[in-house]
């Protein structure tokens, strides 16, 4: 039987990637950094995926095990003998999980000449280059030589709203119905794995940024907004109508981008702004404006959902007033149990606006788009 190693056995690790991978006949390992999961998964070595829509789907996931991401040796024995490796643990964690990856790929160099491909399932671009330049760092040069040629790190674009779990079973996942899971094709080593529910495409670029720049976009704006005027959840958020439009300005500034770069036209970004929407506001799902707002420093990144589309409208001619106010309104985002929320107040607290503009996001002294922001705030 074919394995897979995926590290991350959250949200989108067990109710998206870790189910398709199940489903394509494969063993997956999960590797988390949370031992009572891990305890849990390997006690049941099962779990159950709920998809929550107009009806509900109930799938049982079965022959699933797990690893403490600490026991380092298990973890890399398991990856050097992996058919496929995957993570979904968020961008900030894939610095600290390449070492392990490492490892397990310079044992497995030693005896298999199998390609192996391993692909970041994180709301990032270039996710996966990014951790291969990580993985690298710690490899001899003979193997990073070797990896060139049998190891791949496409990158991929990951698409379902998987809220925080609520219920009492402690490995059951709640998932929206849609789903879209894209992969570089250009950036496997060895034969496309074939994954149903996995689409291996030529433009992964213009997918990914669509995704990240319209859906995690809108969605952030939603969650900032939502926050600032005290709504718990995203579907409470949108129901405001100043938010609803702000979120639908937003989305429309980054499509002005995204039709300019990728070709999309106005009608086929309409309708994917609008299927957004509704996904948005699936009444089976509550979906806390806390959990998509969460990482403040990562979202109001230069090259994240919020400053990056601002940057290319503005370049366009197109004021980005609605991504501005998305910006205005995640500088205030004081959540107390979000690290990165207490550490962006302190921030500003105690250097200014100006210096977090120029640290956090990124944005030139120069640029108009600092007094956009701040006529907001
Ligand atoms: N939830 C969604 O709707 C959604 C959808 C698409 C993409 N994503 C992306 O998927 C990734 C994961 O998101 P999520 O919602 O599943 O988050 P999550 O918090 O539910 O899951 C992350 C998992 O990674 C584990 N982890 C953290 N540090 C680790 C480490 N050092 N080693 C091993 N495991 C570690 C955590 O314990 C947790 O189980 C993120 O990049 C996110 O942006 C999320
Ligand atoms: O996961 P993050 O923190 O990058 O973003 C929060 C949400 O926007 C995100 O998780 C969406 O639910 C997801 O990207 C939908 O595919």
């Amino acid at each position: 039987m074919k394995k897979a190693v995926h590290f991350g056995a959250g949200n989108i690790g067990r109710g998206f990637i870790g189910f398709l991978l199940s489903r394509a006949g494969y063993r997956v390992v999960f590797v988390d950094i949370n031992a009572e999961l891990i305890e849990t998964l390997n006690e049941k070595g099962f779990y159950r995926v709920m998809e929550k829509g107009e009806d509900e789907k109930v799938y049982r996931v079965e022959g699933v095990t797990g690893i403490l991401s600490t026991e380092e040796q298990k973890v890399a024995e398991a990856v050097a003998h992996a058919h496929i490796v995957t993570t979904a643990v968020g961008p900030g964690v894939l610095g600290s999980i390449a070492p392990l990856i490492a490892a397990g790929i310079s044992r497995r160099l030693q005896h298999s000449p199998e390609p192996l491909n391993v692909i970041a399932c994180e709301n990032m671009v270039g996710a996966s280059t990014f951790l291969k330049e990580k993985v690298m760092e710690h490899l001899s040069p003979s193997e990073r030589e070797k990896l060139e040629k049998t190891v791949g790190f496409p990158d991929a674009a990951v698409d379902r709203i998987v809220p925080p779990q609520s219920g009492t079973d402690p490995l059951g996942v709640a998932v929206e119905p849609y789903f879209e899971w894209v992969v570089d094709i250009g950036g496997f080593k060895g034969a496309v794995p074939e994954i149903p529910g996995m689409k291996a495409v030529e433009n992964l670029q213009a997918y990914v940024e669509r995704k990240i720049y319209t859906l995690n976009t809108g969605h952030a704006v939603a969650a900032y907004l939502g926050y600032e005027k005290g709504c718990t959840t995203i579907r409470e958020a949108l129901q405001n109508p100043q938010i609803l439009e702000a979120v639908k300005g937003a989305m429309a500034e980054s499509g002005v981008y995204l039709r300019a770069c990728f070709g999309f036209s106005e009608e086929e970004h309409e309708v994917y702004i609008e299927k957004t929407l509704q996904r948005f506001l699936n009444p089976a799902l509550e979906d806390p404006v806390v959990r998509v707002g969460r990482n403040p420093v990562r979202k109001l990144g230069p090259k994240d959902r919020l400053v990056y589309p601002s940057v290319r409208a503005l370049e366009l001619g197109v004021k980005p007033v609605n991504l501005a106010r998305g910006i205005a309104a995640a500088l205030k985002f004081d959540y107390e149990e979000d690290q990165e929320a207490r550490k962006l107040q302190q921030m500003l607290r105690e250097q200014g606006i100006d210096v977090v503009l120029n640290k956090v996001c990124g944005i030139p002294d120069e640029s108009p788009l600092r007094d956009i922001i701040k006529a907001t705030l």
